[in-house]
């Protein structure tokens, strides 16, 4: 089985508190978009994996779309064994949450291919356990999202026919280390009533607590903000932890020459 698992921005991001767990509480709107891996997932005569394109960093075995088989296995050990090619395009560390679609078109793949049963609700369970934000992938529609980044409830927005443009400037940003050096806060904005408000009132009221906190460490991340809303962004951000910026622009902008350096990627929003 061949499937495509996508990357997500987060629109708005909040890091509202510090929990007993030493997880944070968040607030904020998962989106999907179309930069993509590719994930092929075959029955086999043994278990293996390989990647090819971007090189994921650590080792193979601790790969996230093992990590769901071997999570799956456990509760159904009639999955036989397989092959899994995982082409890697989306960027790594770069807030776009590859790693965790991975993982969460495992499980899906893996639930089509050997008819597990399993629906939603109970796909994501599985999800959360290997990551705060695989769950997301599993549903892949626009949500927003609070807890730890695994509890979803619908949102009002949508950006369909809106462009994307996304860049990311080879900074690899560590996640645990982004956390590790923000202070939470109650949101000052109630993101579900901003995000229904219209795309050009976004720029002024919508944040990304880590867009804050890391721009100081690194001024390339304001420089192609600029250059995304003086291209005609109606609204740019960086996204998750970073180090992706995204714009949302009303149609194609010609942007080859602005960042020839960088990674990017753009397309259609659905
Ligand atoms: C920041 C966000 C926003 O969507 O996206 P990315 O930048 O990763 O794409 C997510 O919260 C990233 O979620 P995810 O990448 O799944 O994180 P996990 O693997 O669960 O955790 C990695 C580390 O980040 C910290 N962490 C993560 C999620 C959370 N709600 N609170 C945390 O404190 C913890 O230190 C944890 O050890
Ligand atoms: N299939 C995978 N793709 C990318 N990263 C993976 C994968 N499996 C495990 N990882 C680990 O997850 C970490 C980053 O995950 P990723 O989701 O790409 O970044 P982000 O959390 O910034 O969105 C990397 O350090 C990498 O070692």
């Amino acid at each position: 089985m061949l499937t495509f698992p996508n990357a997500k921005i987060n629109i708005g991001l909040y890091i509202t508190e510090k929990r007993a767990d030493g997880f944070h509480n968040l607030s904020s709107c998962f989106y999907p978009v179309g930069w993509s891996d590719a994930l092929e997932i075959l029955p086999a005569e043994t278990l293996s994996f390989e990647s090819t394109g971007i090189d994921i960093p650590g080792d193979a075995s601790q790969n996230l779309c093992l990590k769901a088989y071997h999570l799956l296995k456990k509760d159904f050990p009639e999955i036989p064994p397989v092959r899994i090619h995982l082409h890697k395009v989306v960027p790594i560390g770069a807030g776009l949450g590859g790693g965790s679609a991975d993982c969460a078109f495992t499980i899906k793949s893996l639930n089509s291919l050997f008819n597990l049963g399993l629906d939603d609700k109970a796909m994501q369970a599985y999800a959360s356990q290997l990551g705060s934000d695989c769950a997301f992938f599993i549903e892949n529609k626009p949500k927003y999202c609070f807890g730890k980044g695994d509890q979803f409830d619908e949102i009002a927005v949508s950006l369909k026919g809106k462009y994307i443009v996304l860049v990311n400037p080879n900074i690899h940003i560590s996640t645990a280390e982004a956390y590790g050096s923000i202070k939470p806060k109650p949101a000052n904005v109630d993101l579900q009533i901003a995000l229904s408000q219209p795309l050009d009132t976004w720029k002024d009221a919508i944040l990304n607590d880590f867009e804050t906190s890391l721009t100081p460490k690194y001024p390339v991340l304001q420089e192609i903000k600029d250059t995304l809303y003086s291209l005609g962004a109606e609204y740019a951000c960086m996204t998750g932890s970073g180090s992706t910026v995204f714009g949302i622009f009303e149609n194609t902008p010609a942007i080859k020459q602005a960042f020839k350096e960088y990674m990017v990627w753009q397309g259609p929003l659905e």
